[in-house]
């Protein structure tokens, strides 16, 4: 697997790209490792390429970009529409967890954003941050809780395991508890699915007795019927408006209208899989990041101590973690939890003066962009210092961009960073962490998001707290 720091913008002047031969052997790279060939072709071929996947006549046709304006045109102003969510790995997620917010499109998406916004504002996140205290407190004491001063973990493990707790207990309170071990099983054999069909050439269909896809639909199934009851539970209770996230949908209004609870199941599942792994990826790579810099990590236990001391943390302590909060959005910028993002083009268009066909995918590859020469200088080095001060002043928008941009950008920005901040700063203060692996730059690998390829270990040694 690779890296590159070295690329240069470049854009071929007659609005060209280069597209590399290969049909074949591309589906083959890409199955394998899709983030390897793009960081591979990005060195070959510079910031744009056009690839055809696949043989005649199942072949697709992708643009792919690696450049912030590039990003800014698919994503944002007054072009957005013009690339829609219709690529297959969207076409897989609806037909696997349902229409939610993250899949919708045009009028149907407008309406839902009305009903999901007000659940993700600042002071309806801030209302959960007691829930998500309480549960990353429980699974830090779990942590702890054999008396040991001194442990071996699977960073990448227990983040998953944590981030998938504080989600499920932020959407369905204690009522969630006995959630976690169906969502934990089901949703792996689904997420996996998804991709798997998102990314091949062709799939079978869903009707086929294939042993995997009716793995998958059961898998499906029990999500389902785990979230239907739920939600009739809570009908039935009468008192929705318990603060968290599954009373506030229930109780969300868009005038007279309220969602259906086939509407909020989706919504649910959408925020079960875009909720979940992404933090858990970003808090990995902290920690291995942290873990790897002690004198960074020393600088973010002196402010957790000056801003928390021993409290119980708040809302408030998240948004005054500043350091804290620069090494989180640096970590997210090496490893974006979303590195690759998908779009139809939906007309004839250009993007960055490069033509693109009615009905091609269009390609942004947010992990190049995050780290292009032109936009990070030395764009290999952890250093925090990047988001912090004056130093962000001049910056193109989309350099950055771990939770996309413009209208489709992520809804559940602010919870996830509250979170993963709560996380790392309740972890730092009670433990010290120690990486395992000696290398700045882990091997990866693409599955719905940014995963690890290997296992990230650390040691934790206590530094705070009884044992
Ligand atoms: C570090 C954590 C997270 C990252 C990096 C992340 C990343 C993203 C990205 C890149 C998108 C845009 C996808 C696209 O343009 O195709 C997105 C959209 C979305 N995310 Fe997140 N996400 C995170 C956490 C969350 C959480 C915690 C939730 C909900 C509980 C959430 C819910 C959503 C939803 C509903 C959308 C669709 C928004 C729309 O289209 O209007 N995400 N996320």
């Amino acid at each position: 697997m690779t890296t590159t720091s070295s690329t240069r913008s470049t854009f071929p002047a007659d609005g060209e790209p280069p597209v590399p031969v290969g049909r074949i052997a591309i589906v083959r790279d890409l199955t394998r490792d899709a983030l390897g060939t793009f960081d591979q072709l990005w060195r070959d071929h510079g910031d744009v390429v056009r690839l055809h996947v696949g043989p005649r006549p199942l072949s697709r046709t992708f643009t792919a970009f690696s450049t912030p304006e590039a990003a800014a045109t698919v994503f944002g102003g007054t072009t957005w529409r013009t690339f829609d969510k219709n690529d297959q790995v969207y076409r897989e997620i609806r037909a696997w967890l349902g229409d939610g917010l993250l899949s919708a499109q045009g009028d149907e998406w407008t309406r839902q954003k009305r009903f999901v916004q007000p659940v993700f504002t600042h002071a309806a996140v801030d209302g959960y941050t007691d829930l998500m205290v309480s549960e990353i407190a429980d699974v830090l004491d779990g942590l702890g809780g054999s008396g040991e001063d001194d442990l071996a973990i699977d960073v990448g493990e227990s983040m998953m395991a944590l981030t998938l707790r504080v989600v499920i207990r932020a959407l369905f309170g204690k009522a969630g508890d006995d959630a976690v071990p169906v969502v934990r099983e089901a949703f792996p054999e689904v997420a996996e699915t998804v991709i798997r069909r998102g990314l091949a050439p062709w799939s079978p269909p869903t009707s086929w007795p294939i042993p995997r896809t009716r793995r998958a639909q059961a898998a499906q199934q029990r999500l389902w019927d785990l979230c239907d009851r739920l939600i009739a539970e809570r009908r039935d209770a009468g008192d929705h408006d318990r603060g968290d996230l599954l009373g506030r949908l229930l109780a969300a209004r868009d005038g007279s209208e309220a969602l259906s609870d086939k509407e909020v199941r989706d919504q649910v599942l959408v925020f079960l899989l875009a909720g979940h792994e992404t933090t858990s990826t970003a808090l990995t790579y902290a920690l291995h990041l942290l873990g790897r810099h002690t004198d960074i990590q020393e600088r973010v236990r002196a402010e957790v101590t000056e801003v928390l001391g021993d409290r119980t943390p708040t809302a408030a302590d998240a948004a005054a973690l500043t350091y804290t909060t620069a090494c989180l959005k640096e970590a997210m910028r090496l490893y974006p939890s979303a590195p690759i993002i998908g779009r139809l083009a939906t007309e004839d268009t250009e993007v960055s003066g490069v033509h693109v066909p009615k009905g091609t995918g269009v390609i942004v590859l947010v992990r190049n962009i995050h780290r292009h020469p032109e936009h990070w200088p030395d764009a290999l080095r952890f250093d925090p210092e990047r988001f912090l001060g004056d130093a962000e002043k001049g910056r193109h928008r989309y350099a950055w961009m771990p939770f996309g941009g413009g209208p489709r950008a992520c809804i559940g920005q602010y919870f996830s960073m509250s979170e993963a901040v709560l996380v790392l700063a309740m972890l730092l203060r009670e433990w010290q962490v120690e990486a395992v692996d000696t290398r700045d730059d882990l091997p990866v690998r693409a599955a719905i998001t940014l995963a690890p390829a290997e296992p990230v270990r650390a040691h934790l040694r206590r530094v705070w707290g009884a044992p």
